[in-house]
């Protein structure tokens, strides 16, 4: 089956949307006039090469980066700021507080959100973190774990709060080969199970097409959009068939040796290219 264009989804109001998102540090323009949807349930992976703008775009529908132009709104509101209908997953292990156990890890922000005892916090901290296989694990504090069990904690953490969006940023990408592998088969076991929506960034063409139901492609240095696919029909199962191979080595030339000069397709023409179902179609 060939990758195909993502069709519109008539009616259905996105959960998350960026609009026209540029963004700028000082004079360096990190992404240009960038849009998509991402909706209730979807896989949404930014994929394109380093520094073309993934991990901005993704604070930026954390809160914790503002755009220079366009906007970014959830369930319809403008992001003005992080909030716990956002949670993110980053790729580097120091991101839990290494005084605190396993446990307190994961209590933590749902103690911060004052919504919750601490008996309550203490019980969805103890679910979750089984949920990641890490039970029996939850005395235990960050510097005994490894790599691939300290993301786990950061998944439960992440999932504890039961976000709308999980905003993952190369979350595997310092782990080995066979470690990211399996957190990848895990993520998807998860997910499976949960249908929580997800936006996920990273560089691994191959990893777009296992995490991915719906890929944005960005253009290099400012990051603007290249083009918008389905990538659904792919799983682990699938990697490694001549179908994953053609749909990688698709995504390559048209990352790397796009037809004509490059140009960035707009929402609309997005929107437009839906009519074909081919790949080839693609600008
Ligand atoms: N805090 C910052 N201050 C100044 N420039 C920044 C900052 N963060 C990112 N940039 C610049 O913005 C551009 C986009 O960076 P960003 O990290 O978003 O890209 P990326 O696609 O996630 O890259 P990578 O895959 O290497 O992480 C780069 O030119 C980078 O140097």
């Amino acid at each position: 089956m060939s990758l195909q264009i993502v069709s519109p989804t008539g009616g259905i109001a996105p959960l998350l949307r960026a609009e026209g998102v540029s963004l700028e540090y000082g004079s360096t323009r990190a992404t240009h006039n960038v849009s998509f949807d991402v909706y209730r349930g979807d896989r949404f992976v930014l994929l394109g090469p380093s520094g073309c703008g993934k991990s901005s775009l993704l604070k930026a529908a954390a809160g914790f980066v503002r755009p220079r132009a366009g906007s970014i709104s959830i369930n319809g509101a403008p992001v003005d700021g992080p909030g716990p209908d956002r949670i993110v997953v980053f790729q580097e292990f120091d991101q839990l507080p290494p005084w605190k156990s396993v446990l307190e890890n994961v209590m933590f922000p749902l103690l911060m959100t004052k919504r919750v005892s601490r008996h309550e916090a203490a019980e969805r901290a103890a679910h979750w973190i089984a949920r990641v296989g890490l039970g029996g694990f939850e005395h235990a504090h960050p510097h005994t774990l490894s790599g691939g069990m300290k993301q786990r904690v950061a998944i439960a953490r992440a999932l504890a709060m039961q976000p709308d969006v999980l905003l993952m940023d190369e979350p595997f990408a310092a782990l080995d080969a066979l470690t990211r592998r399996k957190m990848q088969e895990e993520l998807g076991r998860l997910w499976e199970e949960l249908r929580f929506t997800l936006l996920f960034v990273t560089h691994s063409i191959e990893e777009a097409l296992v995490v991915g139901n719906r890929i944005l492609l960005l253009s290099p240095h400012p990051g603007q959009v290249r083009a918008e696919l389905n990538s659904h029909q792919f799983d682990l199962a699938s990697a490694g068939s001549p179908e994953f191979q053609a749909a990688t080595q698709r995504i390559h030339n048209l990352l790397f040796n796009p037809v004509g000069p490059a140009q960035a397709a707009t929402h609309a023409e997005r929107a437009g290219q839906a009519a074909s179902p081919d790949w080839s179609a693609a600008p």
